[in-house]
């Protein structure tokens, strides 16, 4: 069946699989712009406003836990965290692997460490008290079910009372057919970036918002996505809601 998305203002999008949304970051990367760091600052930066917008007026008092993979969706959680952090909110983190991060996954949690974030350990009770909890374990990429820390990750989030929020697609959910081969995190939000994959399904994502990465109009058309125009209009963050089933 025609899965669509429509925004708040009527715009209609249909999702398209991890292979285009692969090779529209591929070019962005290797073509045109934005590169990876740049793409990952935007995603992160997404994802701090989406954050500040859901906690609204008790941002100030409120503790943050970031689960981050060794990825781009650990690379955007970090960079999350850093613009919470800077504004003086207790961020605290947890990696998959400290030892294996990618190149600008490793450039974002050096900023993030430099704005005052505290690594925790799986299972820390103080950590446990967030009020959020920044779902960045595993994005586009998953390789059948999550197994080691970051199944443990995924099921301390899910025994937490905070509310999550997952980057791009809940960690441990396929992007392409929306299938869980394992442990996934029960999100309350998604915001998933530049597009909407078609793993994406409501029961599974909670509310879910999109994230504008400054991807060239171009790209798009390239990889396979006719017609594009920016669903954005003058906002970086806008909620897509499943068009009811004609
Ligand atoms: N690659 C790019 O050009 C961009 C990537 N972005 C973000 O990065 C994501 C894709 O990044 P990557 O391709 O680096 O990979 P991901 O970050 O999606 O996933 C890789 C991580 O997941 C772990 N993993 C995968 N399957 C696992 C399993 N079954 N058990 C345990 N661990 C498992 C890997 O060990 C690794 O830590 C996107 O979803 C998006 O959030 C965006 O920032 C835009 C740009
Ligand atoms: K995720």
């Amino acid at each position: 069946m025609l899965r669509r998305f429509i925004t708040d203002t009527g715009y209609e999008l249909e999702p398209i699989s991890v292979a285009v949304m692969r090779e529209i970051d591929r070019l962005a990367v290797e073509e045109t712009g934005p590169n990876l760091f740049q793409m990952m600052e935007n995603a992160g930066r997404n994802l701090a406003e989406l954050t500040l917008k859901i906690l609204s007026g008790e941002w100030p008092q409120s503790r943050i836990l970031v689960l981050a993979g060794t990825g781009g969706n650990g690379g955007g959680g970090l960079c999350a965290g850093r613009h919470l952090a800077n504004r003086g909110i207790p961020v605290s983190y947890c990696l998959t692997d400290a030892h294996a991060l990618s190149g600008v996954t490793a450039w974002q949690l050096k900023l993030l460490v430099a704005a005052g974030g505290q690594e925790v350990a799986p299972g820390d009770p103080e950590a446990g008290k967030a009020d959020i909890i920044l779902d960045a374990v595993i994005g586009y990429s998953l390789k059948g079910a999550p197994s080691g820390r970051a199944k443990e990750l995924i099921e301390w989030a899910n025994a937490l009372p905070a509310r999550k929020i997952s980057l791009d697609i809940p960690s441990g959910v396929d992007a392409d057919n929306g299938g869980s081969p394992g442990a996934y995190v029960r999100a309350d939000y998604t915001l998933t970036l530049a597009w909407p994959k078609t793993g994406l399904t409501p029961e599974k994502t909670g509310n879910l918002w999109l994230g504008d990465l400054g991807i060239p109009p171009s790209v798009y058309g390239r990889a396979g996505l006719a017609n594009y125009t920016s669903p954005f209009n003058h906002r970086y963050l806008i909620p897509l809601t499943e068009t009811p089933q004609v």
